[in-house]
């Protein structure tokens, strides 16, 4: 797939062809999100340097799990994050630092400041929690609102524990949390479990190509 220019949404390729893409640059926007406009770029990858990602999301959404799931290839049972926790992993030629925030309401405020050398922004949804929709939308608004360096980094929403029955697809929680509202570079919503360990590699697949091929982007294509 191509950079982040494009069709307004593309079917992604994650197992069970749960994800959904979207690139920023074909709506010719400029609005919505907030957020102020002038935060710096996001720190240009070079080949061979290491990738920094943030891995985010509501307390008891999955991230921890998702994070060890990379490191050891296996589920394991997890406590609460007090504050973060900082993991390295091997993908390919690539050496990925995860800086992996505790997600309760204290500590929710905390998230923006840790954008300075951030490549990329995965933000994890329990997709079976119907009722933490609203709290996931209003959550994903204000830390972008205060996070304006990460404004031209890729947005990477897993939507884990599909292993549930009634998880929402990607499709239905791309719609849900408005996602086209948020002002990032581009997103990509993929459907995951850290349980079955389906969809965790499409999905970093995705932000890892996005960030290597993002250091050429023009930024006009960017909205500021
Ligand atoms: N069924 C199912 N349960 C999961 C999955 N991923 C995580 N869980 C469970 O969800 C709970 C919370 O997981 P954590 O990874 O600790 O959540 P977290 O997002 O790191 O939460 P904080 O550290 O509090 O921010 C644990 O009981 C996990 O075992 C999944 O894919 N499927
Ligand atoms: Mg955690």
């Amino acid at each position: 797939m191509g950079a982040c220019f494009g069709k307004p949404s593309e079917a992604g390729t994650s197992a069970r062809d749960a994800s959904s893409t979207r690139r920023r640059g074909s709506r010719g926007d400029g609005g919505g999100g907030g957020g102020g406009g002038g935060g710096g770029r996001t720190n240009a990858h070079r080949p061979g340097q290491r990738i920094e990602l943030l891995l985010l999301g509501l307390d008891g959404a999955g991230a921890t799990t998702i994070l060890y799931r990379l490191k050891l290839q296996k589920f394991i049972i997890t406590v609460p994050t007090l504050g973060s926790v900082e993991e390295t992993i091997r993908w390919g030629s690539e050496e990925i630092l995860f800086h992996d925030l505790g997600g309760t309401d204290k500590l929710r405020p905390l998230w923006p400041m840790y954008q300075d050398g951030i490549q990329g922004v995965i933000y994890v949804v329990d997709a079976a929690d119907r009722r933490l929709v609203d709290a996931n939308r209003r959550e994903l608004r204000r830390f972008y609102r205060a996070a304006v360096k990460l404004h031209d980094a890729p947005l990477l929403i897993f939507a884990t524990k599909q292993d549930l029955s009634d998880a929402m697809t990607s499709e239905e929680l791309q719609r849900e949390l408005g996602l086209e509202e948020i002002p990032c570079r581009c997103y990509h919503v993929a459907g995951c479990s850290a349980v079955t360990g389906e969809g965790i590699h499409e999905g970093i697949d995705w932000i890892v190509g996005e960030i290597r091929r993002g250091g050429s982007r023009a930024a006009s294509t960017l909205r500021k």
